[in-house]
């Protein structure tokens, strides 16, 4: 077993991490902390939260001169990660005393201008602001001994590829160059290698690109369910702070919208807001004040916020890269966390190949019921109940239900009470999920699979009713139906089950609404 103070670090380098309470360092540490501090070139690979950031960080900080002089460059490829990094610089370097500045859009540049005339050594930044003051001259790069490229692959992609060129290009060419990623798609090592020199390769072997104690899910629902089945994922999880992760900004603000509009805590981040919103928004999530963060693929890379249970992949993910960074906001030093992916059936495809790429298995899920739902309400609220009696301080309300005892049963009143609080006339309502399976069927027909949820009541004759007289499917024409417990298996002509399906979302059975989960007829 490694221990740090066999990596060469200082003795005020080894107080900081001992007060972080790190105990022994993670491999990707061992093995790349020696490297970095050799001055060669890198490029290290290793999973999501594993500790990239402290690999870099402490060979860097213990080879900083003490001339207030830029001397290490570490590029990010968001400003919420810039900051971040620049945290970890002054957690790791607290008593080394190095000065580190961030340097990214949207901050007032006279603050980062008095910050970097005052002398820093350490700069962490966003290719554009760093660019922005390397053209107005108030950002020298000449002394600088070692650029790091966070999210190495992200960087030297499309969209940053450039600006990476540009910067690269003004520091002594005689640098250190580190590029440090959870990934390294072969298309992207190609172009690393032009910007090192005889880099030691370090690629923390594992099993998957993910993390391991993260748990992989996915469950197919039609676009139009998708709100509704998340609400009821997130109502049966009840995740104490997770990310919810969309394609586009539209997306993310419709869908933050939605969640506040049915009383969840959430917030939504994504490029289109003002840095100070962006700012707000990490903060409330970070302290636990939002449970939720809507976000774009911006808080996909590298952010490390402390007791993320659940990601939710409200969109696939285009690529597998984004999937691995997105899913790995969990999970994170050696914890667990749960990845859940809400696919449309014409995703299949992707999820296999995402699958396929990350070496990992993502188990095909069947989405809670009301009556699910409802279980889990009744259980949080048996917990709550007895926290309620640990606590005591009942005395008002033992009065109250003396008094009431006089003239009912003490069962009878607590019932009435837990109704009252569980308030579960909403979930009252009908869940119609549709699935056609094939199986077993007559030719030409397609079976569906109802799950009309808490409705015991439901019989064939009121699902015959429903689908002739409302949706014009004439009665003859439907094939068998059977119903245990809650679900309902019924068999409509294949040519109208697509009808079906769609019409289920307008009818009522014994005048509840019905409302329809997913569909996948077939034929
Ligand atoms: N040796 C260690 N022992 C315990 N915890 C550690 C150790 N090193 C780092 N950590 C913690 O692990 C967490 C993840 O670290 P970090 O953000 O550096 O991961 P990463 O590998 O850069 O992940 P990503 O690929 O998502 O950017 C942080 O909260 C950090 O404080
Ligand atoms: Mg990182």
């Amino acid at each position: 077993m490694a221990i740090f103070s066999d990596l060469g670090l200082s003795e005020e380098q080894l107080t900081a991490i001992h007060e972080l309470g790190y105990d022994e360092p993670t491999p990707i540490q061992e093995q790349a902390i020696p490297v970095v501090m050799s001055g060669r070139d890198v490029i290290a690979h290793a999973q999501t939260g594993t500790g990239k950031t402290a690999a870099f960080a402490l060979p860097i900080i213990a080879r900083i001169k003490p001339e207030k002089v830029p001397q290490a460059l570490i590029l990010t490829p968001t400003r919420e990660l810039a900051m971040q990094v620049a945290e970890a610089f002054f957690r790791y370097g607290k008593h080394a005393e190095v000065r580190v500045a961030p340097v990214y859009g949207g901050q007032p540049i006279e603050r980062q201008l008095r910050a970097l005339s005052r002398g820093v050594q350490i700069i962490v930044g966003t290719p554009g602001r760093i660019m922005d003051h390397m053209r107005r001259g108030t950002l020298a790069l000449d002394n600088i001994s070692v650029v790091v490229l966070d999210e190495a692959d992200e960087m030297l992609d499309m969209g940053f590829a450039e600006d990476i060129e540009y910067i690269l290009q003004q520091t002594p060419a005689e640098r250190q160059t580190a590029l440090f990623s959870a990934t390294m798609p072969s298309s992207v090592l190609d172009l690393a290698l032009r910007y090192t020199r005889d880099p030691q390769r370090i690629s923390v072997v594992s099993e998957t690109l993910t993390a391991p104690r993260t748990k992989q899910v996915y469950y197919e629902v039609l676009p139009r369910e998708k709100l509704d089945a998340l609400c009821r994922v997130l109502d049966v999880e009840t995740p104490g702070s997770a990310m919810i992760f969309c394609r586009t900004r539209a997306e993310a603000d419709h869908l933050g919208e939605s969640l506040q509009g049915r009383g969840y805590l959430a917030e939504v981040i994504h490029g289109d807001l003002s840095q100070a919103m962006r700012e707000r928004v990490m903060k409330r999530f970070r302290e636990g004040q939002a449970e939720l963060l809507v976000a774009t693929d911006v808080a996909a890379r590298g952010l490390d916020i402390a007791d993320v249970t659940h990601v939710i992949n409200y969109d696939v993910p285009g690529d597998p890269e984004s999937y691995v960074h997105r899913i790995g906001r969990t999970g994170r030093a050696g914890r667990t966390g749960l990845a859940i992916s809400l696919i449309t059936p014409r995703e299949r495809r992707q999820i296999q190949t995402i699958e396929r790429t990350t070496r990992s298995h993502i188990q095909r899920m069947k989405l809670p019921s009301l009556a699910d739902v409802a279980a889990r309400r009744r259980e949080a609220f048996r917990e709550a109940l007895r926290e309620v009696l640990a606590a005591g301080s009942l005395d008002p309300y033992v009065l109250m239900v003396e008094e009431m005892a006089e003239s009912h049963e003490v069962t009878d009143l607590a019932a009435a009470a837990f109704k009252l609080l569980l308030n579960e006339a909403e979930q009252e309502d009908t869940l119609v999920s549709v699935e056609g399976d094939g199986a077993g069927t007559e030719p030409g027909m397609t079976r569906l699979f109802l799950d009309v949820g808490r409705l015991d009541r439901v019989r064939p004759a009121d699902i015959v009713g429903a689908i002739a007289n409302e949706i014009g499917i004439p009665g003859r024409q439907i094939g068998s139906i059977d119903i245990y417990d809650r679900f309902a298996f019924v068999e409509v002509p294949s040519e109208h089950a697509p009808r079906v399906v769609r019409g289920l979302g307008g009818v009522s059975l014994r005048g509840k609404p019905v409302r329809v989960s997913f569909a996948k007829p077939r034929g």
